[in-house]
């Protein structure tokens, strides 16, 4: 038999994240925890964010359904109950593969498939601000060695966010490697527009466009910035990101593609098609961030891994168990102990 239990939590952001979809202010979501007849026990996190996954009512009610399926019908049945919630499965998936990665005694990474990685690259991530606290954010990331920001975009005006860059790279130089995430804010006129004024500025534009315009994006590419998808991948399916030509790169979020084993498959097949995949967190708590890690170590490269959006953890002011990764030059480290490597969450906090 495997017992499912769960437990609800809510989370803090230090201050809101300003996205052209809104602020994200606080995080709610569910511990999961499996365990075994013979002992065995494995955690999870479903962290659901409405936009990227369902909302927190259909996550809970699809996590009561995966309880009463793993007490018939065990695990098989358990994540079959939750596939049609991303982030409920994320949590049962990585209960079940901390499980096993611990029973078998080895870190969560090389469970996915991964061998000997330390270290993943990580870029910062800095909120829609005002030009002077964009600036601002970004030198504090540059003397935290990070060599890689993300930039939310497209809260105001196109002109405004040519002038974020332009005084992030007075401030800072041009080393930096700076992105640009709109969230879908953009019309093409704008885009091309960001595009022509930035060029030479911003390295990789993320979802400029709606996911309807997959065309749009196809056609910003070769233009000196790299395209990537995000919010299209989860609306539209990597077959018509791929199909339209769309991304030199995919967001790969674990959460909102239903866990890192899926995520892992996602980007796989995505470097099958000369797409690079780059894992990000939706701003979790410390399981699933960790186990993001985890899944961007696990990812075959060749050459240098692209910086991931994993640096997350000081956007939540409060957390559920101490995190085991430590960020230090613009990498986080990748915890090597048995399974997902986070102690002490379900034992933790509210207990
Ligand atoms: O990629 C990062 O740097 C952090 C993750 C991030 O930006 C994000 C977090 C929550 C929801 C959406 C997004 C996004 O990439 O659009
Ligand atoms: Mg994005």
């Amino acid at each position: 038999m495997t017992d499912l239990a769960y437990r609800q939590f809510s989370l803090a952001l230090a201050e809101p994240l300003e996205t052209s979809r809104g602020p994200i202010e606080a995080r709610e979501g569910f511990l999961i925890r499996l365990t075994d007849d013979d002992g065995g026990e494995g955690v999870g996190e479903a962290t659901p964010l409405p936009g990227w996954t369902e909302s927190i009512e259909d996550c809970e009610r699809a996590i009561e359904r995966a309880r009463e399926a793993a007490r018939e019908e065990g695990l098989a049945g358990a994540l079959e109950a939750v596939s049609d919630a991303p982030a409920a499965r994320h949590g049962l998936a990585l209960a079940a593969l901390d499980r096993a990665a611990t029973g078998a005694d080895t870190p969560l990474y090389r469970h996915l498939g991964g061998d000997g990685v330390e270290r993943v690259p990580v870029n910062a991530t800095v909120g829609d601000g005002s030009p002077d606290e964009t600036t601002e954010d970004v030198r504090e990331a540059v003397d935290d060695g990070f060599s890689c920001c993300k930039l939310k975009a497209g809260v105001g005006s196109v002109e405004r966010d040519v002038r974020r860059v332009r005084r992030v790279r007075e401030a800072v130089g041009a080393d930096l490697e700076l992105r640009l995430d709109a969230n879908g804010a953009w019309s093409r006129a704008e885009a091309e527009q960001a595009v022509e004024a930035l060029g030479d500025d911003v390295d990789l534009l993320e979802q400029p466009l709606s996911s309807d315009d997959l065309a749009g994006h196809a056609d910003l590419r070769g233009r000196g910035v790299a395209v990537a998808i995000d919010e299209g991948l989860y609306e539209r399916g990597i077959d018509a990101v791929v199909g339209a030509d769309a991304a030199d790169a995919i967001v790969v979020k674990p959460m909102a593609v239903g866990g890192v084993d899926a995520g892992m498959k996602l980007a796989v097949w995505a470097r099958e098609c000369g797409v690079v995949p780059v894992v990000t967190t939706t701003i979790d708590a410390v399981l699933a961030r960790t186990a993001a890690v985890h899944l961007a170590a696990a990812i075959p490269t060749e050459g240098k891994r692209p910086a991931s959006g994993l640096a997350t953890a000081d956007l939540l002011c409060e957390d559920l168990a101490a995190d085991p990764v430590e960020l230090e030059g613009g990498e986080a480290t990748v915890p090597q102990e048995p399974g997902l490597g986070v102690a002490g969450a379900w034992g933790g906090r509210d207990a």
